[in-house]
């Protein structure tokens, strides 16, 4: 099962790693709520999400893994609530806790009786109890997980991934982490359980949405223990939520015009590639860009006028060859003072002439714009980046020196190898800190796509999607995000704005859509109609937007 997002509990977040998390506590501590209480609130809440999630009937049996630490602790807590909430609940705990442990004490005296699984009677109980429970929580390790799993943790997680394969019906429910998953990396041990649902405390771990480990999450909700707002604000890397979405989304007033909302130009390519300019600016509209205008070659125009009822035509001229005629470029150039965001690369093509073409239209950037014709103040039509043009830039040494700052590229890993040298293996092992590395070095935004993406500024701030979804991995989404994009920013979003919101719709689209039509067989275009449908519900659910 992929990562999933359970809007309801997700608000505006940052991701930390485990020392991040260590620090946070530590903040929290200094702020007066002494470990503890954390602890209490944590596994009173892990309870009632439990309890949310999958009502308990008293006839529901759970068996609680417990662990040495802290993660442990917030087992027995939770153990206690579920107990009170009605439901059968046993206890069995791996590992050595400590002789003061209050938790352990208030589990006995709520009447629990935990068992040792160090002895092999308890492993034994443990594999007869769990042919007949419902429900597994696992709180053996945490972020504090220090080396591979092996001894008895590592036969309590076996058993019950066995009872799991002979049952798929019992539900698996990880405290903070699924055990064994590293919180900074991703990186799973080999007996951690693929949990149904991952609570995850404070803030959610970094791993939780990095491969292998998203695959282990099962859905991932965040538990509100308390520790005061804003400790985090140092911390970098931030999760998108529909809250921080619905709070960048341009505000349209009553009595606006096309004019309002800014024009996007797309440059099409060859008539091989027909279908990436569509969806682009189909989803450019889609996103609320008042006027969005196709650059073509004129042979092509029959074509384009028939898919695109709403775009208005540029028609440039093309050699007898069907390739762009010099003096494209300069009608291109013409028009850059007019439009507030370019989204050029989608079906481009990467041929010598489309090469020159496409360099020359980044020569003209430097063209100023009169400031009445966008929203926003800067003076240069922003300008978005994808597939082709990232493949030319690829192969032009030191692109990004010409190139004017905080343009948003959208490389998927392929296209980020192709522009860095790196593996992709390489980037895909670190994603974070690729983005982040590469988005300061070029200066420009970084959206490294696939499931996760990750969206990275020059200045150091980086977001994470919380979605996966290998629907969306079907010719043509690339090219609705990066229209998506365009049109965000032709309604003046800054550059790093209009990237989150752009990632997060077309997502969140893409969720909407997988709903509907499950993964395989969706296409690029049923995104469309669901980018403002996912606009319209942020807005309702979301008063922030000032909408
Ligand atoms: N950070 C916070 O603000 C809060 C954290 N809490 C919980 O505390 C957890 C972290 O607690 P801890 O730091 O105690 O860490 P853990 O509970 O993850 O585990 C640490 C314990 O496990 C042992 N251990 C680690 N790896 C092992 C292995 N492979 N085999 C055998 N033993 C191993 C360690 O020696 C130590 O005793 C979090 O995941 C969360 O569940 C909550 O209690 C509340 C607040
Ligand atoms: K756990």
């Amino acid at each position: 099962m992929t990562a999933a997002y359970t809007t309801a509990t997700l608000q505006y977040m940052k991701l930390v790693t485990a020392a991040e998390m260590r620090v946070l506590e530590r903040r929290a501590v200094e702020s007066g709520i002494s470990l503890l209480e954390l602890m209490r609130r944590a596994g009173r809440a892990v309870a009632e999400d439990i309890t949310r999630v999958f009502p308990l009937t008293t006839d529901k049996s759970i068996i609680v893994l417990v662990g040495p630490g802290n993660n442990g602790g917030d087992g027995l807590v939770a153990a206690r609530h579920l107990k009170k909430a009605g439901a059968l609940v046993s206890v069995f705990i791996t590992g050595q806790r400590a002789a003061d442990d209050i938790v352990y004490r208030e589990a006995l005296a709520a009447g629990l009786t935990p068992i040792s699984i160090s002895l092999d009677i308890g492993l034994e109980r443990l594999t007869q109890a769990l042919t007949e429970t419902d429900f597994v929580v696992d709180a053996v390790f945490g972020t504090g997980m220090l080396r591979p799993i092996d001894g008895s943790p590592a036969a309590v997680l076996t058993a019950v991934a066995r009872e799991k394969c002979r049952r798929p019906e019992l539900t698996i429910v990880a405290v903070d982490l699924p055990s064994g998953l590293n919180a900074d990396t991703g990186a799973v041990d080999p007996v951690t359980l693929k949990a149904d649902l991952t609570i995850t405390l404070a803030n959610p771990k970094q791993g939780l949405f990095l491969f292998p480990g998203a695959d282990y999450t099962g859905s991932v909700s965040v538990a509100d223990i308390g520790i005061p707002a804003g400790l985090d604000e140092d911390l970098a890397v931030e999760l998108l939520t529909d809250e921080l979405v619905a709070a960048l989304l341009p505000w349209r007033p009553a009595d606006a015009n096309k004019g309002a909302f800014g024009k996007v130009l797309v440059v099409a390519g060859p008539p091989e590639f027909c279908g990436a300019p569509v969806l682009a600016c189909q989803s450019a509209y889609r996103s609320g860009a008042g006027l969005v205008t196709l650059a073509q070659r004129c042979g092509l125009h029959p074509v384009f006028a028939a898919k695109l009822t709403e775009v208005t035509h540029l028609l440039l001229p093309e050699t007898a060859a069907g390739e762009p005629a010099p003096e494209a470029v300069e009608l291109i150039t013409e028009r850059l003072g007019e439009i507030a965001a370019l989204v050029i690369g989608p079906g481009l093509g990467k041929d010598p002439v489309t090469s020159l073409f496409f360099n020359g239209i980044l020569s003209g950037l430097d063209h100023p714009m009169s400031p009445d014709l966008r929203p926003g103040s800067a003076r240069l039509p922003e300008v978005v980046l994808d597939a082709d043009a990232l493949n030319i830039l690829a192969v032009t040494p030191d692109w990004w020196q010409e190139l004017q700052p905080h343009c948003v590229l959208t490389p998927h890993p392929r296209e980020m190898s192709r522009l860095t040298g790196l593996a992709v293996e390489l980037i895909q092992a670190d994603r974070v800190g690729t983005a982040c590395r590469y988005a300061e070095l070029w200066q420009q935004i970084v959206v490294l796509k696939g499931a996760h993406t990750v969206v990275a500024a020059p200045d150091g701030r980086v977001a994470v999607s919380p979605f996966a979804n290998p629907g969306l991995a079907t010719a043509g989404t690339g090219d609705v995000l990066a229209g998506v994009i365009g049109g965000l920013l032709a309604q003046g979003l800054t550059a790093f704005d209009a990237a989150r919101a752009g990632v997060y719709l077309h997502a969140a689209a893409g969720e909407s859509v997988r709903a509907d039509l499950g993964e395989a067989g969706m296409v690029a275009s049923d995104l469309l109609l669901l980018i403002p449908r996912t606009i319209k519900a942020l807005k309702e659910n979301f008063h922030a937007a000032g909408n």
